[in-house]
């Protein structure tokens, strides 16, 4: 079943520019993710990611994503960016996305990255951990970046998965496959980041512009 245009949750992950950014929250995304991961070619230091959140307050919901952050950073990222939820895409554990919720204060989505069906398996230990999980292709053996990737996986793998409420499909979507992908996965969620650029961190806002327009059916 396809997700209204109303009820369908978009979040254009990745923005690091005043421009690009107002170019999502123009084509009306519903979040908008700031990556802080210093190999990341969409890496936003803490100045950066203040003012980008400046501009997106009341406009979207502001996500941080870090990569196995220590306390530290997490603290930095809270004070930084003020974000609506925090973004978990490393390799942690179900027990320190709780100690990161309880930290944080707020709600937290977790990565999970899909290969095959079998990696369905980590999903309920996580979904107790987390407010939210994300699923996302699988980063490949070698990668720098465990995602940003613009790989999809293979959907069929989701075909009568048990999911819970509120999970967020990605990697690899673009303006041309996200109809199909919202079609063949009943996703009500939708994050996207390569698929909307030019080259690796440079996003493009007509295909910004192009995916919002597709996944809403426009
Ligand atoms: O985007 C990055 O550079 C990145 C770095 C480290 C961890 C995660 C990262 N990105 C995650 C995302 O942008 C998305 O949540 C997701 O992986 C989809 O990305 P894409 O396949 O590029 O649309």
């Amino acid at each position: 079943m396809h997700a209204s245009a109303q009820s369908l949750t978009i979040k254009i992950c990745g923005l690091s520019t005043p421009g690009t950014l107002a170019a999502a929250l123009d084509a009306g995304a519903d979040w908008i993710g700031l990556v802080h991961f210093p190999r990341s070619p969409r890496h936003v230091g803490w100045d950066t990611a203040r003012a980008l959140s400046a501009q997106a307050r009341g406009r979207a919901q502001r996500v941080v994503l870090l990569v196995d952050p220590d306390d530290a950073e997490l603290d930095a990222a809270l004070e930084a960016v003020d974000p609506d939820l925090v973004q978990l895409h490393g390799s942690e554990s179900p027990e320190r996305v709780s100690m990161i919720r309880a930290r944080a204060g707020r709600p937290v989505m977790k990565a999970l990255g899909i290969g095959t069906a079998a990696d369905l398996a980590r999903i309920p230990a996580y979904a107790r951990a987390a407010d939210r999980l994300l699923l996302d292709a699988k980063a490949p053996a070698g990668a720098s970046l465990p995602g940003g990737n613009g790989r999809a996986f293979d959907w069929d793998v989701l075909a009568g998965a048990d999911l819970p409420a509120g999970w967020m499909l990605s990697g690899g979507l673009t303006p041309e496959t996200v109809a199909e992908a919202l079609a063949r996965t009943g996703a009500t969620a939708i994050d996207v980041s390569s698929g909307v650029e030019s080259a690796p961190g440079v996003k493009e806002p007509a295909r910004i512009a192009a995916f919002v327009a597709a996944a809403r059916g426009r």
